[in-house]
């Protein structure tokens, strides 16, 4: 049983209170412009929250990391820890006064070409009956993320497994898995380091690495890889830093392939550019597989009980299983649009190129560059709707009263 509302919101409505969605709110909130933000979880941030491990912190240095006009306090490490960074955006919000609608999924969102306005249906389970709730406004800014749902594969035979099988999204640490034999699927900055962490709590990781993979040293003689190609990046082409880094790679780990992990013949900007894969920043598994305390194995070609059979025709007895395959966006599932986003529920245009649609249609925080890109997302974002918005409030109440009234009936 469902109870239903209809709410006119007179400013944009923004869809997640992640760090994107916070640094569009905080940017309107400096031009002046109301909003509404919906959240699914209970919580800002969610996916710092509740779907990361304990160890984790920022991979990339703090500066790279902070949202528009709040800046990290002085005395921050140079990589924030995961419950720095959610302090700090609990602080953001407090800053900016922004108050999310909590326990709020969207559920579709669509264009309304009649009135040319977005009607924004949820479900709020705030309370014990759900509530429908349909949001009426001129503007809609997506700020769902990339990672809004885990990528789980299927496989042969995993049903039959009989141990534990858990995403990276729901690991917490190495604790729980002591003394097992882990297949940890995946060898994205997720895999390594749930590997790593499994291999400091005395687990036996074993790293399923099915293709082609970068890794690089999260430091280059002292300084942070990412700020050294982003420095070059000002000077030099990109496939020229992606040669510097190649080397530096070579010169602090050595050759990875002898190790299992082969190098793609793009480079590593390049190919995050292009396919979005981030390269891996290592911060220790790589001496763990070195010394074999990581195993790498092959592709999977099935599961059975308490065994995986391997590509390469091996069978291995193991305890559990890690699935760091990665994460997808869910726009696709809500959003009733396909101009402004692709079927893989990204912009079509590529940074920085991607953030508008028409229609009032924004997009915060799906430019590949993880948080420095939401934040320049967010500041174009709360210009453009600021500008319109002053606008159009300068027409009489009466009118906008008007409009919202033939909406909702129209609902
Ligand atoms: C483990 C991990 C570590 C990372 N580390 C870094 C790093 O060090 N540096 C960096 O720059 N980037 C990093 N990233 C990239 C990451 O994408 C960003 O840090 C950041 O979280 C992106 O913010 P966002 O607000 O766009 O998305 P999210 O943080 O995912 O927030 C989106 C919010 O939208 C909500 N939502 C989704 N669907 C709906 C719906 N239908 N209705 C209502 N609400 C909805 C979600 O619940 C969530 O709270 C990391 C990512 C992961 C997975
Ligand atoms: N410290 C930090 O700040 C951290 C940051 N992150 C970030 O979070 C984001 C997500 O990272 P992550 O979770 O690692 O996801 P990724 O998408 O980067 O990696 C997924 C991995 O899973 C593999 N995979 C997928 N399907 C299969 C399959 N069927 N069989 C075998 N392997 C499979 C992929 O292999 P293939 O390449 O062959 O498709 C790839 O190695 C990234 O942007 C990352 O940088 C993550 C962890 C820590
Ligand atoms: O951590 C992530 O997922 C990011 O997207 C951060 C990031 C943006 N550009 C990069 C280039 C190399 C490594 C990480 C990143």
């Amino acid at each position: 049983m469902f109870t239903r509302r209809c709410i006119w919101v007179n400013g944009p409505v923004i869809v997640g209170a992640g760090p994107s969605g916070l640094a569009v709110g905080a940017c309107l909130k400096n031009r002046g412009v109301p909003f509404v933000v919906l959240e699914r979880a209970d919580c800002i941030a969610s996916l710092w929250q509740k779907r990361t491990y304990d160890r984790l912190k920022l991979h990339l240095p703090k500066q790279f990391c902070q949202l528009p006009y709040f800046p990290f306090p002085d005395d921050f490490p140079e990589y924030p820890t995961k419950y720095q960074f959610i302090n700090y955006l609990e602080s953001y919000a407090k800053h900016f006064d922004i108050n999310p609608n909590f326990n709020e999924t969207v559920q579709s969102a669509k264009y309304d070409e009649t009135f040319g306005l977005w009607r924004v249906k949820t479900i709020s389970a705030s309370s014990l009956i759900p509530v429908e709730i349909e949001y009426i406004c001129r503007w809609l800014a997506v700020a769902t993320g990339e990672n809004a749902e885990k990528v789980v594969p299927e496989f042969e035979g995993l049903t039959d497994f009989g141990g534990r099988v858990a995403h990276a999204c729901d690991y917490k640490s190495g604790k729980s898995y002591c003394g097992e034999r882990v297949l940890v699927v995946g060898c994205g900055n997720s895999g390594m380091e749930v590997s790593l962490d499994l291999c400091n709590h005395n687990a036996k990781p074993l790293m399923v690495v099915r293709s082609l993979v970068h890794v690089l040293p999260r430091e280059v003689f002292g300084k942070s890889t990412f700020e050294f190609a982003v420095s070059m990046m000002k000077w030099l082409p990109l496939w020229l830093v992606d040669k510097m880094l190649l080397i530096f790679a070579y010169l602090i780990l050595g050759n990875t392939e002898k190790y299992g992990l082969k190098r793609p013949c793009l480079g590593p900007l390049e190919l995050k550019n292009t396919a979005g894969k981030t390269p891996v920043l290592d911060i220790g598994a790589l001496r763990k597989i070195k010394s074999g305390k990581i195993k790498i194995v092959p592709g999977i070609k099935k599961f059975s009980r308490g065994k995986v059979e391997l590509l390469n025709g091996q069978t291995l007895e193991i305890d559990s299983v890690i699935l760091a395959t990665g994460y997808r966006s869910n726009v696709p599932s809500w959003l009733k649009e396909n101009e402004l986003f692709s079927n893989d529920g990204v912009p079509k245009n590529p940074f920085p190129n991607g953030w508008k649609g028409s229609g009032g249609l924004y997009a915060v925080g799906f430019t590949r560059r993880g948080l420095s890109g939401a934040s320049l997302d967010a500041i174009s974002v709360a210009h453009d709707i600021a500008n319109v918005w002053k606008d159009e409030t300068k027409q009489t109440k009466k009118s906008f009263a008007a409009r919202h009234r033939r909406c909702i009936s129209h609902f």
